[in-house]
């Protein structure tokens, strides 16, 4: 057969998923189809990402979200569109979104999930055809089915995620996800509409190279954080920085490294959040054999206690993040 006839023939994400479904602790499908649902709505989001600069739906929004943000149109759009696929899917009692201060109760009491979401992480580099991506939490509600949303199916530690991942809006299309049995990315083949499986059981090196930092903000960063820095520079580590954090993660993920986001004097809890940023990221580099932390406790092990509420985030190659953790530990006036 000529090379130019073949077609990329594998297994598609649906066909992935209904297979692995036994390994569910609850196997009855719900969470299955609660992840297609997903991968629909991030096809939608894709198709907008991808034509954003002929359909005007690039730049701002005009408003500012509850953190003082300001919202881009697509941030709007994306979450618009996670929202209405979440809620007709009915497996979602209710939504955590970036986008709104407060929960989203989808009108389905019977749902058994409960999602907190980033729709699209990134938005600085919206505008200019950088990557971006969304990140998702899956949690199982702990009150009875059929009743009012409770706290304590929203404030669940990332400990009890069944499931989570993200998709990466970049030079292809990509979903990731883990529901606690290793991490397996697909690739969207564009001309057929389907995720294929690329990457699967993917594995973070140890050790990796590369430190991805925002520099720019070092005079806000404490001694210990500057202090680890610097030992990544007299190591000579790569510094890259996409300022997605979805990106960064991703090619660290693929290459070995190290995101931090840390505490600065200006935030001393950093700027990203717990609930749909870390959490997601943390599940998915633990079941790929790395390390997530916020310089001293495991990202996962953090209490949540507000729907926003952010955290410093040490997150990559397990022994880098130990390292780093070494620094912070060692506190501020160490010299190393
Ligand atoms: O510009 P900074 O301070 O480095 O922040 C970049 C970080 O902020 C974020 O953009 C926050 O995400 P949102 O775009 O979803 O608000 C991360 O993706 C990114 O890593
Ligand atoms: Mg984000
Ligand atoms: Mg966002």
């Amino acid at each position: 057969m000529s090379e130019k006839l073949s077609l990329p023939i594998g297994t598609t994400l649906s066909r992935f998923i209904r297979e692995r479904q036994e390994q569910f602790t609850y196997a009855s499908g719900e969470l299955s189809q609660l992840l297609r649902d997903i991968s629909v709505a991030a096809k939608v989001v894709n198709r907008e990402v991808n034509r954003a600069g002929l359909t005007n739906i690039l730049g701002k929004h005009g408003a500012q979200n509850v953190q003082g943000e300001e919202q881009q149109k697509l941030d709007v759009i994306a979450n618009n569109l996670f929202i209405k696929s979440l809620s007709n899917g009915g497996e979602v009692c209710a939504i955590i979104s970036e986008e709104d201060e407060n929960i989203t109760d989808t009108q389905n009491p019977h749902g058994k999930y409960v999602i907190a979401m980033d729709p699209l992480d990134g938005s600085s580099n919206i505008d200019v055809n950088v990557s971006i991506g969304t990140i998702f939490s899956i949690y199982r509600r702990q009150s009875p089915v059929g009743s009012p949303v409770q706290e304590s199916d929203i404030f669940q530690k990332g400990t009890e995620q069944v499931g989570a991942g993200y998709t990466l809006y970049g030079s292809s299309t990509m979903l990731v996800y883990t529901t606690g049995h290793g991490v397996n990315g697909f690739t969207l083949e564009p001309s057929l509409g389907e995720f294929l499986l690329s990457h699967p059981d993917m594995k973070i090196p140890t050790k990796g190279k590369i430190f991805s930092i925002n520099e720019g903000s070092a005079v806000d960063f404490g001694q210990a954080v500057k202090n680890y820095v610097s030992d990544c520079k007299k190591n000579k580590f790569k510094g890259r920085y996409i300022g997605s954090l979805v990106a960064d993660f991703h090619r660290n993920l693929l290459k070995g490294g190290i995101y931090v986001y840390p505490s600065t004097k200006s935030a001393p809890n950093g700027k990203l959040r717990l609930l749909y940023e870390c959490n997601a990221l943390a599940f998915i580099a633990e079941q790929a054999g790395g390390k997530s932390s916020n310089g001293i406790q495991r990202t996962l092990e953090i209490e949540p206690t507000e729907l926003h509420q952010r955290c410093p985030l040490y997150i990559g190659s397990k022994e880098m993040v130990e390292r780093a953790e070494s620094f912070i530990m060692a506190g501020e006036n160490v010299e190393k």
